[in-house]
Formats: structure tokens, sequence, C-alpha cells
């Protein structure tokens, strides 16, 4: 069953004329992450990887593409936990990398922190050698056009996201039964300047335990830290139940106590994974075994052998 890697490219409707660029992303990220996996590389390396290649897509609500916050500023956050240690690291209110999951990582590796945010992340960034871009360069034409379009004054931002999603994340499993996930998102269309929302809040955005499983949970962040949806996840996966099964309990106590919606992926030490979501669509794919499996809408299960070959 091992090694297995499962990524999501954002819970919520994906508009048709984006489907197909959602469904390829989180395909190549999947490939991408499990040629690491392949080649005896470690999970966090590979979820890693997987969420950097979705970071650089455009498509995606993460790195170049993330929505803007009501000054029509691009504001970011990630995380990264290991499941052996249990370490982690997060960023919040980046704006000017283009990979923040990579410096979520930096912070795991290289401080004593978990989390640094705004100009604190971008002066340990510079400390680490990371290049800088300058935050127009993350501002696609299609998040300029949301964020102008929700600054009339009947716009319902957070409904209009919960149709429009795409935050990015991964779960990994190695040869070595080492577990990882990581999260990143631009997060909430329209937010406030300085809102930070679940993805860097260990618990919420994702989480990580050899001993249980990982989670990367994307939707409605407020609800999401309500309920804190990962760690509600595994500890639904400690009482016994299957990822699969705690990922629909999860899910379903949130939309139920919070009316939250939203989506996860899961593993579990196994290597058995899920690809969950309460919204209308979720993108995602997952590879393990030579075998390529992605879909959108709910019940959608495609595979794809991956042959042995480079992927
Ligand atoms: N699209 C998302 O998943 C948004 C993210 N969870 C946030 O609230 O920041």
């Amino acid at each position: 069953m091992l090694p297995i890697v499962v990524v999501h490219g954002g819970a919520g409707h994906i508009p048709k004329d984006r489907s197909e660029m959602s469904t390829a992303g989180v395909c190549s990220a999947a490939r991408g992450g499990y040629t690491i996996l392949r080649g005896g590389g470690s999970s966090m390396d590979a979820v890693v990887e997987a969420v950097s290649i979705l970071e650089n897509n455009p498509c995606f609500n993460a790195g170049c593409g993330s929505v803007l916050n009501i000054k029509g500023e691009v504001e970011m956050d990630a995380i990264v936990m290991d499941g052996l240690t249990l370490g982690s690291g997060a960023v919040s209110a980046v704006c000017n990398i283009a990979n923040p999951i990579q410096l979520a990582r930096l912070v795991m590796d290289k401080t004593s922190h978990s989390c640094l945010t705004a100009e604190g992340a971008s002066q340990f960034a510079r400390s680490m050698g990371v290049p800088e871009v300058s935050p127009e360069s993350l501002i696609t034409e299609y998040s300029h056009m949301r964020w102008a379009k929700n600054l009339a004054p009947d716009a319902k931002p957070v409904e209009s996201q919960m149709w429009k999603m795409g935050t990015v994340g991964a779960v990994a499993v190695d040869s070595e039964g080492n577990i990882a996930c990581a999260t990143s998102t631009g997060g909430m269309l329209n937010k406030m300047e300085g809102r930070v929302g679940d993805t860097p809040c260990i618990g919420s955005g994702g989480y990580a335990d050899n001993q249980v499983g990982a989670v990367s949970t994307t939707g409605h962040g407020e609800a999401i830290m309500k309920v804190t949806l990962a760690r509600l996840i595994l500890f639904h996966m400690e009482q016994g139940q299957s990822v699969e099964a705690a990922s629909d309990l999860g899910l379903a106590y949130m939309k139920s106590r919070v009316s939250g919606l939203g989506g996860v992926v899961s593993v579990d030490p196994q290597g058995r994974w899920a690809a969950r979501f309460s919204s209308l669509q979720m993108s995602w794919a997952a590879a393990q075994t030579e075998t390529l499996h992605y879909g959108l809408y709910a019940g959608e299960h495609f595979t794809q052998s991956l042959g042995g070959g480079p992927l």
C-alpha cells in the first residue's frame, strides 16, 4: 500500500471553464509528489513538492492566483506538519514569496517556533535567502476581477467564495511509514486585512501523526477552526473509524454544528486514503502503486496507470 500521496485543489464550486485546468493541476501535483516517494524520498519532501506545484499554478487559490483581501492585496497562509516528530511550521499573511509552503517548512526546520507572520515572516525568508517576488506578480487577472466584483455594496464575498475555492493541500505516507501534511492558501475572498484563517493553525488546516494518520483541509476557515477539523477527523480515526468514515464524520459535524462546508484529504499509517467533501466539488488526486486516482464531483473516481515509467 505504501507509499501514497493525496492532494486537493480546494473545496467549493469550480466553474466549468476551470474544471479541466483544476483536474490537470491536481493530477500533475500528485505525480510530482509520487515521483519523490517512488524514488525513496520522504513524505515531507513529497507534500512540499506537490503543494509547490499547486502554488505555482495560477488556477488555484494559493501562491500566484491567491484571492485578494479587501484592499486588493495578496496575504497567504501555509502549514506543514511532520508526523514522526509532531513538529510543524507555518506562516501567515505573507505577500512577497512565490511558495509560502517552502517558507513554512523552513520555519519548522530552522526556528524554534511554529508560526511566523507578516513582516517577521518576510524578514525570516530574506535571512534564509528565499527569493522575493513582487506582490503584484502573484495577482492574476481572474483574482483581480473577483475582488472588484465583490467590492459592490450588495456583494456577499463569503457566500461567493463558498462557490469558488481553491486552497491546496497534500498528505503522504512514505515507504518508511512516515506521514506528513501540507496546506497553502490565499484565504477567503475580500477578507479583512490581517485576517488569519484555519490553514496555518495546527489541527485546523492540517495535522499529521505517524500513530494515527494525516489530514489537510479546505473550506470556510472560520468554520474549520471552530471544530478543529483536521484533529477532529484524526480523533475519529483513533476511535477506530476508517479514514473515509472519520473524514465524513468530521465534515458532517462541521456542517450540522456550524453550517460550514469544506473538504479534506486523509491517510492512515497503512496507506489507506480518502478524498471527501461536503461542498459541491473538490478537485483531488492520489497516486499509489503505480496508479493515479482523481475526481471532482462526489462519487467521481477515475483511474489511470502510471505504468512504472517516468511521470
Ligand atoms: N479556500 C479555502 O479553503 C479557504 C481557507 N480554508 C481559509 O479560510 O483561509
